[in-house]
């Protein structure tokens, strides 16, 4: 399984990864696991006194795990000074020392400096919250046209991606060739090669409408381009997955029936389809993992539990070595 090859490739190398809410006990339980086994070095952010409430109460052994709050934190000068350089005028330096006693800035800035490997955070905090400082500090990397996130998706041995479920509003058509593309190598950096459908509520032509068109345009781009990965559409749901529809309703594709991989034509359809395949369909939903970011920095969502924090950290930490 993906997780655990991850795991086995960081084991024993002491990446330093910050929890933007150290007090949570879902991300507390998540790190002493991952410390007793010495997969990562997790560093609990927040105020000393509620995190360790948060321990005693739960029973959580901290011992040996770092606790950083960034209200007593000897640097924070010389930090703002560099966030007022990389916000280039947008905030002076009493703005960032104000953004910096919480936790999501505080914690950007230790990874933007090198103080940390990466972050994850998004367990109390929402996405926009999660992702505003990496995208204001840390920016998509060079050549990437934007920053957005794909899902996992485990159920035993069967792998699904699904992308992009939590950052970019309403794409067009540029939007999805790009996040496309960034799935695309997400998928093959976690073992799965990319047989990928862009979404729609159409199966090529079948039914009209602005979004499908922006759907369609975006195939168009895509096979114009050198790419090494299937990928085809608009299509439906259906017609991606299910061999006997996709005869019907697109017998000359090549993805139609076999897609693995999935692009939403919006954030809506795409935050509303994971949650239905993770709290109606069991699927565990493992995510979202931002792509194109040039760090590692991931978010989580809200109604996350330890177990999926315990995964978003292998992958955050394996992200160190991967061209994100
Ligand atoms: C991601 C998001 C927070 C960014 O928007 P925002 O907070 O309004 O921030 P801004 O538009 O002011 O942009 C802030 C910076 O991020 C950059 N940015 C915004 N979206 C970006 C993207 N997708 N990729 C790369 N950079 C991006 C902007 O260029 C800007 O940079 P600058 O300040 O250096 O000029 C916003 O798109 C959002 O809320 N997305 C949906 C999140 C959500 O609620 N998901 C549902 C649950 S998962
Ligand atoms: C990714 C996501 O949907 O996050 P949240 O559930 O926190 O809104």
């Amino acid at each position: 399984m993906i997780i655990d090859t991850l795991k086995e490739k960081i084991k024993g190398r002491g990446i330093r990864i910050v929890f933007t809410e150290g007090w949570d006990a879902r991300v507390q339980e998540a790190a002493t696991k991952l410390a007793a086994e010495d997969v990562i070095r997790p560093v609990l952010l927040g105020e000393k006194e509620e995190i360790e409430a948060t321990a005693k109460e739960n029973g959580f052994d901290l011992t040996g795990i770092e606790t950083m709050n960034p209200a007593e934190y000897p640097d924070i000068d010389k930090m703002a000074v560099k966030m007022v350089e990389l916000r280039r005028g947008k905030l002076d330096i009493e703005r960032c020392r104000k953004a910096l006693m919480s936790t999501n800035y505080f914690g950007t800035m230790l990874v933007q400096m090198g103080y940390a490997d990466g972050l994850l955070g998004g367990a109390t905090y929402s996405t926009a919250d999660t992702v505003r400082p990496a995208l204001q500090l840390v920016k998509a990397a060079p050549g990437n046209a934007l920053v957005s996130s794909a899902f996992l998706l485990l159920k035993g041995d069967e792998e699904y991606m699904m992308g992009d479920c939590s950052i970019n509003l309403n794409p067009n058509a540029d939007d999805l060739v790009e996040i496309t593309l960034q799935t695309a190598k997400t998928a093959r950096q976690f073992g799965i090669e990319p047989k990928i459908a862009l979404l729609s509520y159409s199966s090529f032509g079948s039914a009209k409408g602005e979004c499908v068109a922006k759907v369609a345009e975006a195939a168009l781009r895509l096979h114009r381009m050198p790419i090494d990965f299937a990928v085809d559409g608009e299509m439906q749901f259906d017609t991606a997955v299910a061999p006997e529809v996709a005869k019907l309703k697109a017998p000359k594709s090549e993805v139609a029936g076999q897609a693995n991989t999935f692009i939403f034509p919006n954030l809506s359809s795409g935050n509303i389809g994971y949650k239905i395949a993770a709290r109606l369909g069991g699927w565990e939903a493992i995510g979202p993992v931002l792509q194109g970011l040039n760090a590692p920095i991931n978010d989580l969502s809200r109604g996350c539990n330890a177990t999926e924090i315990y995964k978003m950290a292998i992958i955050t930490a394996a992200q160190k070595d991967m061209d994100i």
